[in-house]
């Protein structure tokens, strides 16, 4: 890589990247709820939803952890509680991070059922919609992962979620999650099917230490006895657990943007602990969480980064080259991968 030119947007776009941190609705832009909306109000002038460009106006990113939760149950879930418009934002989401030059997503997602929708349905129809989508272009290879929603879910829930995604493997289902509220829930309960899950050969991720609330160390101990094989967020996490998880070496999904404007972490971009971690062993994958609140896609992840933590095109490369390990579609992907961040090392430069 040529060092002696700066990390540009145009560098960060067409860098083959990965994305394993994205929630599937809080992924969907604010021009595709609104576009949901329309339909809505077109079929059902009663239809009583306020205008999701009204209440997430353009360039509005300082969500709160309450604000952000109460926006799915008010906004997105009213709008996308129907297979259409579950399959029109699912593709609005791919070709988002396709646009982006993402090159292998793991989108993650809690199966949820609304009124006339089963989980099995909402499953099968998002692994449709990807299946379709795989059709159409071989530039991004899209995995799922399912979530559990500790906000809400009891344990028999989140055995019903580990099933759905053994039986999905098959269709592209890599691994299973624990989401929501971290103010909320009591993650022991989740032990047996996570470890079901481990058994049957799923990845495991887990939201660690994104709230004290949510970073006791009998809370961290438990997450930590699910044998993870990454952690999202990271963030209120004591030294001593920092040293076990450099030890494990785990994948960390960073979500820089996210964490700054929602206040999860003190200060700004310079203060985030991926300048930690960037200096320890693990993985680092630089994820976008919910672009469709924060708007930064991965692209721009990168480009903070480099701006804030003085970074080279050959440190982001690295970096990159470095977070394919932790993936969960297994080798074949990740020398694909590989192979494509090598070639874009050669050609970027004389391009
Ligand atoms: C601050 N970051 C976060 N922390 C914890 N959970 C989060 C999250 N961002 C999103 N979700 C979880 O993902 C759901 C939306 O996507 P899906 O309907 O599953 O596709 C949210 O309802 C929330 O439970």
């Amino acid at each position: 890589m040529d060092d002696s030119r700066p990390v540009d947007q145009r560098f960060t776009k067409a860098l083959p990247k990965i994305e394993l941190h994205a929630h599937l609705s809080g992924s969907i832009s604010r021009q595709c709820l609104h576009e949901i909306w329309k339909r809505k109000k077109e079929r059902n002038p009663y239809f009583d939803v306020e205008d999701p460009l009204v209440l997430m106006p353009p360039g509005k990113v300082d969500y709160t952890l309450e604000t952000f939760f109460s926006t799915f149950s008010k906004l997105t879930y009213q709008l996308c509680n129907d297979l259409e418009s579950l399959v029109y934002a699912t593709n609005s989401v791919l070709e988002d991070f396709l646009g982006d030059g993402v090159v292998y997503l793991e989108l993650r997602t809690i199966p949820r059922a609304s009124p006339g929708i089963t989980r099995e349905q909402y499953i099968n129809t998002v692994l449709d919609t990807v299946e379709k989508f795989r059709e159409k272009t071989k530039r991004m290879s899209v995995f799922l992962i399912l979530a559990i929603d500790r906000g809400s879910m009891i344990a028999a829930e989140a055995e019903e979620i580990v099933n759905l995604a053994i039986e999905n493997k098959s269709r592209g289902v890599v691994g299973v999650d624990i989401c929501g509220n971290p103010t909320k829930g009591d993650v022991s309960i989740y032990k047996e099917p996570f470890s079901r899950a481990k058994a049957n050969g799923l990845g495991i991720t887990l939201h660690f230490a994104e709230t004290t609330a949510s970073a006791s160390p009998s809370e961290l101990a438990t997450l930590l006895s699910f044998q993870p094989d990454r952690l999202g967020h990271v963030i209120h996490v004591p030294d001593e657990i920092k040293k076990e998880i450099a030890r494990r070496k785990l994948g960390l999904e960073l979500c820089i943007s996210c964490n700054v404007h929602a206040k999860m972490i003190n200060g700004g971009f310079l203060d985030h602990h991926f300048g930690y971690w960037r200096h320890e062993e693990c993985p680092i994958a630089l994820c976008t969480d919910d672009v469709g609140f924060f708007c930064s896609p991965v692209s721009n992840e990168y480009l903070l980064a480099a701006q804030h933590f003085s970074l080279t095109r050959t440190d982001l490369l690295d970096m990159c080259l470095k977070s394919v390990d932790a993936i969960f579609a297994g080798e074949y992907y990740k020398g694909r991968i590989q192979a494509m961040l090598e070639v874009f090392a050669t050609r970027f430069n004389s391009a």
